[in-house]
């Protein structure tokens, strides 16, 4: 049985340089593409992630969040953080579901320990239980309480890879507001495996915008570690601004922007 994810980038459903701003037509535009596909693909299953580009971000940078929650004002932020996010979460799925498309929210910090930045615990059962009865859960980069650390964030990829290895989806597909990555010419890197990336690694930077998480560079490294544990699966970053394109994806018509796997 196919199963996707699909993480929706923050850098596509707003825009990271400017506080609270959410690319609605986006959403409607991604969300009528999967219905497409759901019609002609009912057995398929589906997992959406997406990021929190101009909402958690911001409030992360400003508290350090990520590196650690001590002090009552460092709490306040994770709080603050956890809101920014939620809200996001809370335009998304409130989009999605105007298309009909069967989504159940699930709020990771609701469920999760890490220890030292890694997750060690997340509850799957009830995404499991969702999936069997085809329901598209929704999980989003957010806060998370930490062993080690009092608290730190998650983001949607550690997420997935955390979901990946018990749930073993065949495609990651990392949709942003970029075709794909880029080496320093501008040209799009059609591939990258465990054999190129050390001379791929230098292209790959931080985000434009305002981000804690890594950027590109850590999006990659997260999930060529993946593809170790999991052989088979594909992983691809692309655009998810261009109309069709995403449908076109999914079917395997197009295989536009940048394939990460393990040959
Ligand atoms: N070589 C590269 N090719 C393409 N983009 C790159 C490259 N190096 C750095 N970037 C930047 O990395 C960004 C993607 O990382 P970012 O974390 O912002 O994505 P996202 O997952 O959409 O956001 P979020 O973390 O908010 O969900 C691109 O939009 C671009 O600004
Ligand atoms: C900043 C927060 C709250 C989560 C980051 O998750 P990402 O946007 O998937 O990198």
């Amino acid at each position: 049985m196919m199963l996707t994810f699909i993480k929706l980038g923050g850098s596509l459903i707003t825009d990271k340089r400017e506080p609270s701003s959410f690319h609605r037509q986006i959403i409607y535009q991604v969300a009528q593409e999967i219905a497409q596909v759901r019609r002609t693909q009912p057995e398929w299953r589906w997992l959406i992630g997406h990021g929190s580009g101009s909402f958690g971000h911001f409030v992360a940078k400003k508290y350090g969040t990520i590196d650690g929650v001590v002090t009552a004002e460092q709490w306040q932020g994770f709080a603050e953080v956890s809101v920014m996010a939620r809200r996001l979460n809370h335009l998304v799925i409130e989009t999605l579901s105007e298309f009909r498309l069967p989504i159940f929210s699930v709020q990771p910090s609701a469920s999760t320990l890490c220890e030292n930045g890694q997750i060690i615990h997340m509850q799957t059962v009830p995404i499991v239980t969702a999936l069997k009865h085809r329901l598209i859960p929704v999980v989003y980069g957010d806060v998370a309480v930490d062993a080690r650390l009092g608290g730190t964030i998650i983001s949607t990829e550690k997420i997935f890879a955390y979901l990946a290895k018990e749930l073993k989806p065949q495609r990651i597909f990392l949709l942003g507001e970029v075709a794909g990555i880029y080496d320093r010419t501008g040209k799009i890197i059609e591939k990258i495996t465990p054999d190129n990336f050390d001379a791929i690694a230098p292209e790959l930077g931080g985000s434009d915008g305002t981000d804690v998480t890594g950027g590109m560079a850590d999006k990659v490294a997260k999930m060529l570690a993946l593809i170790q544990e999991l052989p088979d699966l594909e992983v691809r970053i692309f655009s998810g601004k261009v109309v069709g394109q995403i449908e076109a994806t999914l079917l395997a018509y197009k295989t536009p922007g940048t394939l990460i796997s393990r040959k």
